[in-house]
């Protein structure tokens, strides 16, 4: 499997390991300006349109995820049929390892869909992104949570559910 993510030129030592939080704070913010932007944005039209258009999308492309992942299962039995066997051509087992690498980018590609849509459909209904990590933060351990992490008031945790 060939190397993925990279950091680029010039940007090396200077950033943190993934910037998930960074990521999908920036995201989040964008999706919030898109807010005041015209109908050529998707993301306006998401936010301004008929409610059901985005949750339609959180359902769809969650369900592409599935899909995807049981594509990833399909590759890797193939690959798994294969290796290792003797006889087995060179080139199928290539093929196979080809077919699941390709599987698990698009089981990522899919997953940013829905973590997108599901943050459109966050911003539409007023829970910011702060409220979010609130929720997750929540449900962590101690030992687990990042120091100084927002978290929910206990009123909220109650009603919440
Ligand atoms: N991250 C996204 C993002 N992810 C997905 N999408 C859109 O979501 C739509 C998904 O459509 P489809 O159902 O056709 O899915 P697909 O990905 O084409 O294919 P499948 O999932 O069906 O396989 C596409 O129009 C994508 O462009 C996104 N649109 C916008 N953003 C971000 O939001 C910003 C603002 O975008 P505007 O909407 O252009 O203002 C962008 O700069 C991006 O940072």
């Amino acid at each position: 499997m060939s190397e993925k993510t990279y950091i680029p030129a010039g940007e090396q030592g200077q950033v943190p390991a993934s910037q998930i939080g960074a990521t999908l704070e920036a995201l989040a913010g964008t999706i919030h300006a898109r807010r005041n932007a015209g109908d050529e944005s998707y993301t306006h039209r998401l936010l301004t349109g008929n409610a059901d258009s985005p949750l339609k999308k959180v359902v769809e492309e969650s369900n592409e995820v599935a899909l995807a992942a049981k594509d990833v299962e399909a590759a890797r039995a193939l690959l798994a049929g294969v290796s290792g066997h003797e006889g087995s051509h060179s080139g199928m087992v290539e093929a196979f390892a080809k077919q699941a690498d390709a599987a698990c980018d698009h089981l990522r590609y899919e997953a940013a869909d829905v973590v997108y849509h599901l943050l459109v459909v966050l911003e539409r209904y007023g829970i910011d992104i702060d409220e979010f990590a609130a929720e997750l933060n929540n449900r962590m351990t101690d030992e687990e949570r990042p120091a100084g992490a927002v978290r929910l008031h206990e009123e909220h945790v109650k009603r919440g559910k």
